[in-house]
């Protein structure tokens, strides 16, 4: 991002963690705006990164306030006509503009692991397919306004991302069980040694949760996880590269490495907690078997591809939960 660049970054106030943006309070060069994305809004901006909508399936599949309301409209409203204001405003302030897509578009995959090229297998009208197709649909505008009206776009398919400041309870498997596990949840002593650089901490284990790791179904589908700090040089990247123009995506964003639930449930295990208990239960509606990015164009054409690996990032994720 050029010095001085500003940004609009439209992301989801009421899912996300508070703490994103409360950290930020207090920065003269940070302004919060709260409004919501399906309205016009006129900023003068330099980029666009549209974030919105929520990316948990316990959200879209569940995430209903008003009984009124038809499930999964708020997703399609979102998706549609928020990909409509946000190049809108794009192509009125001559902005770039960032879409973040999802692996979702691939639905329950028969390629495997997933290019780009991939027209994917969605069920039109599962449970799923207000996320799946919203974001199909804000693929399809993004580049509609790109060839229609010569905005400068990107498109980043995201992967499953885990990391700080997610939402504990946000539903997805990583923080499901992270708060599940008994981690490490209090410091009683951080020592410090002779060398600055060097120090021990004391600590002590105590029950979080205190709850067996919920593995859904037989826990053989698979899927591949990406710590949150790959995640944003792939996406902050994309934006800032000078000739984007020839480079528009979409890009897969994740990590190849590829575990199943228990696998996983494993790892967890092994890094955080080796007393974890083990529970089954009922899997949801349409969950796709595998998931496995082909990263081989955001390699080539960003020079990307993700450095943590999940027995390294999982741990970063305990201190802050
Ligand atoms: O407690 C849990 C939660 C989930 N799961 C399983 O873990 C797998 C992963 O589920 P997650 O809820 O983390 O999310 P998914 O990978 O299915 O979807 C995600 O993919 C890419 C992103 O764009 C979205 O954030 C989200 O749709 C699924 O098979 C699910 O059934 C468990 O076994 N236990």
């Amino acid at each position: 991002m050029a010095r001085g660049d500003s940004v609009i970054v439209a992301d989801n106030f009421f899912t996300g963690s508070k703490e994103n943006l409360i950290q930020h309070f207090g920065n003269p060069r940070f302004e919060l705006i709260r409004h919501d994305v399906v309205e016009p809004i006129l900023l003068e901006v330099d980029q666009i990164y549209h974030l919105a909508c929520p990316a948990s399936p316990l959200c879209y599949m569940y995430y209903v306030r008003d009984a009124t309301l038809i499930r999964g409209t708020r997703f399609h409203k979102t998706n549609v006509m928020g990909t409509l204001n946000m190049p809108g405003l794009a192509k009125r302030v001559g902005a770039r503009f960032l879409l973040t897509s999802t692996s979702e578009v691939y639905g329950d995959p028969l390629q495997h692991p997933q290019a780009e090229t991939y027209w994917g297998n969605v069920n039109l009208i599962g449970i799923r397919s207000c996320y799946d197709e919203g974001k199909c649909t804000a693929e399809t505008l993004t580049m509609d306004y790109h060839r229609g009206l010569n905005i400068e776009v990107r498109i980043a398919r995201i992967f499953n991302t885990y990391g700080p400041r997610m939402c504990i309870d946000d539903g997805h498997v990583v923080s499901n069980f992270v708060a599940q596990a008994r981690v490490v949840y209090s410091y009683l002593s951080q020592v410090l040694s002779n060398s600055l650089t060097n120090f021990r901490c004391h600590v002590i284990m105590q029950a979080l949760r205190k709850e067996p790791l919920t593995v859904y179904g037989d826990g053989k589908q698979t899927r591949s996880f990406q710590y949150v700090s790959d995640l944003f040089g792939g996406a902050g990247g994309g934006l800032d590269e000078v000739d984007g123009r020839e480079h528009l995506g979409p890009f897969n964003l994740g990590n190849p490495g590829e575990f199943t639930m228990l696998e996983l449930a494993e790892v967890v295990q092994e890094t955080i907690d080796h007393n974890a208990q083990i529970e089954f239960r009922p899997n949801t509606e349409d969950d796709p078997h595998k998931r496995k990015p082909d990263i081989t164009k955001a390699k080539e054409l960003l020079g990307w591809e993700p450095r943590v690996s999940l027995r390294e990032g999982l741990p970063l994720m305990v201190f802050d939960f």
